[in-house]
């Protein structure tokens, strides 16, 4: 995307949605865009298929310019572009095979080759004993499963994500994310979704924009972006993952410093704290940590009070320093 904006307007006034976003998704990437309800983020993913018309700027994919192209040229590229959305959108009067069916129907293919795609699709998703089954006999999560099968019937290079698991319970969220990570890392497609849940960017996500306004504030891997975010609306979902913020005021030693370490990588599990303090006279009391993972990287963040005096203070933090960690005093 470049330079995209959207502007909606309306009898109440203008509302811009969108305001000069540009953005680069690399093939065979999960890319996030997450920000507070009313940040523009579903006008902008509904931009890249053009399902909204950007008001100024270019939308290109794979080197064709979508934004230029006549109506029939950008239905054939938007075979290419699959999607799938918070409530599902599946027909309520067809079944799973027919609902999945359907974008081959409306792409002429013979009825053998639609049920031999069919088959290979509900397999994919794990819904091979539902095929005959109308969605309101299914779960919130079946749903959303052939909602993907769906998008995936055409081959597309990319899936867009409309707040796809934002209707799921947080246990049918993990199975849902599970699944398209493993279609992402099995068929090498695209992934570019929305939420404003850091749980999905955490788990799946290779990079992220955060929104806020109508604009990307911050942008880049999910691991840089959320380990040392500089905008405010980044450090609230910061604080999110790392649960280090808010409660009661922590206790303090007269003289002490209070220190948060992030840890990333297989230093996560490395030693570095006992090797920092041990030698010296610096007492080390731990008041809060977290180890977890974003996608496939372990990290973790402490919370430590050091005391003793100033300069064996500053060694260990040099001492923290020099072994890669991230040490941040805090005021
Ligand atoms: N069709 C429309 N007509 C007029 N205003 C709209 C329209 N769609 C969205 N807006 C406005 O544009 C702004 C951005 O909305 P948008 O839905 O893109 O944000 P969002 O980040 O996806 O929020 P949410 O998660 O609540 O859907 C909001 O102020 C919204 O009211």
């Amino acid at each position: 995307m470049q330079h995209v904006t959207k502007i909606y307007k309306g009898r109440g006034g203008t509302v811009d949605a969108v305001k000069d976003v540009s953005l680069k998704v690399e093939p065979g990437e999960i890319y996030g865009i997450i920000g507070h309800s009313g940040a523009g983020k579903s006008s902008l993913i509904r931009c890249m298929n053009l399902l909204e018309r950007p008001s100024s700027g270019k939308v290109l994919f794979g080197g064709r310019e979508l934004t230029s192209l006549k109506e029939r040229e950008l239905q054939a590229e938007r075979r290419r572009i699959g999607m799938i959305f918070q409530h599902f959108n599946l027909l309520t009067s067809a079944t799973v095979r027919e609902n999945i069916a359907f974008p081959l129907v409306l792409a002429g293919q013979s009825k053998r080759r639609q049920a031999a795609r069919v088959d290979e699709l509900l397999e994919l998703v794990g819904l091979q004993a539902h095929g005959d089954k109308y969605p309101a006999q299914l779960s919130g999560g079946q749903k959303q499963r052939v909602g993907i099968a769906r998008a995936l019937a055409a081959e597309p290079a990319v899936l867009l994500c409309d707040e796809a698991t934002s209707a799921l319970d947080p246990q049918t969220t993990s199975s849902i994310l599970s699944l398209l990570l493993s279609i992402n890392e099995k068929l090498g497609l695209t992934i570019i979704l929305i939420t404003h849940e850091m749980q999905v960017i955490r788990s799946i996500c290779d990079r992220v924009a955060v929104m806020d306004a109508g604009r990307v504030v911050e942008e880049g891997p999910v691991l840089d972006v959320f380990l040392r975010p500089a905008h405010g609306v980044t450090k609230q979902f910061a604080d999110e993952l790392s649960e280090l913020e808010g409660g009661a005021p922590l206790p303090r030693r007269a003289g002490s410093k209070l220190v948060r370490l992030h840890f990333v990588g297989e230093e996560t599990y490395e030693p570095v704290l006992f090797e920092a303090v041990k030698d010296s006279a610096v007492q080390c009391a731990i008041l809060q940590g977290t180890v977890s993972r974003m996608k496939h990287t372990p990290y973790g963040q402490l919370l430590v009070e050091l005391s003793g005096s100033p300069s064996d203070i500053d060694g260990a933090i040099a001492s923290l320093r020099s072994s890669g960690i991230d040490a941040e005093v805090l005021p």
